[in-house]
């Protein structure tokens, strides 16, 4: 399809880690029309010589405000880049990055309340002076055993340490925030699929979204 004028259908893939955001999204590489931006995680771990999030997992109490406030920015800098296509698919959100992963922080006491009300503070002037736009956000869902064990198995050296409680913790904050809808602001419908699916079997969940997914791009195209 031709390069479209105005804005792209934008999906947010959100997800715990190691719910297969990066899988669901090399899955849509297939199609040219669609933008793909993958999570940052290789900026986090060299911002100029420094790893930023080995230095979060080794010493949160310490590091976790300088981690937060960078992975805010690498996101503010996915949310405006100029997508010429008429799909964007992004790999977690401004959103996950406040109501998850942040205020996770803040309830654990990792982030001194000073400290999450700083980022709380950029989080809305970000969201209110500049729009951020989403049209669908789609949610794997996980069971927070089944992603430890992944994590493990996937074996991201910084992540080794993670335990399943840290896990436990972020789904129930994925759950209040995409389904309970008792947390924050839900920026857009959401769509769950099941992904403690192995990946013999993910790829026929996947297709549940690109149904949808591809239809808007055909929409947006035609507007
Ligand atoms: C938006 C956002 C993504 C994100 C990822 N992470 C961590 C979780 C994983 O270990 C790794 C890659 O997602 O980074 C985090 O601590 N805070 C985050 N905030």
């Amino acid at each position: 399809m031709s390069a479209m004028n105005g804005k792209p259908f934008t999906v947010f893939v959100e997800g715990n880690i190691g719910s297969g955001k990066t899988t669901f999204l090399e899955h849509f590489r297939q199609f040219e029309d669609i933008t793909l931006l993958t999570e940052p995680v290789e900026a986090w771990r060299n911002l100029q010589g420094w790893n930023l999030l080995d230095l979060m997992y080794k010493d949160p109490a310490k590091w976790a405000m300088a981690f937060q406030s960078y992975v805010s920015l690498t996101m503010l800098d996915m949310h405006r880049r100029p997508t010429p296509t008429p799909v964007k698919l992004m790999e977690r959100s401004l959103f996950s990055a406040r109501y998850c992963f942040v205020e996770n922080m803040m309830r654990s006491g990792t982030l001194h309340p000073a400290e999450f009300a700083v980022l709380d503070e950029w989080f809305r002037f970000i969201h209110h002076q500049i729009p951020i736009e989403a049209d669908l956000i789609v949610y794997l869902k996980t069971t927070p055993s089944i992603v430890h064990e992944r994590i493990k198995k996937r074996a991201r050296s910084e992540e080794q340490c993670v335990p399943l409680s840290y896990i436990e913790d972020l789904h129930r904050l994925h759950e209040d925030w995409l389904i309970n809808r008792t947390l924050g602001e839900c920026p857009a419908p959401v769509l769950m699929l099941d992904a403690d699916l192995d990946l013999s079997q993910i790829t026929e969940e996947y297709k549940k979204s690109e149904h949808q997914i591809l239809r808007k791009a055909v929409d947006v195209v035609m507007r």
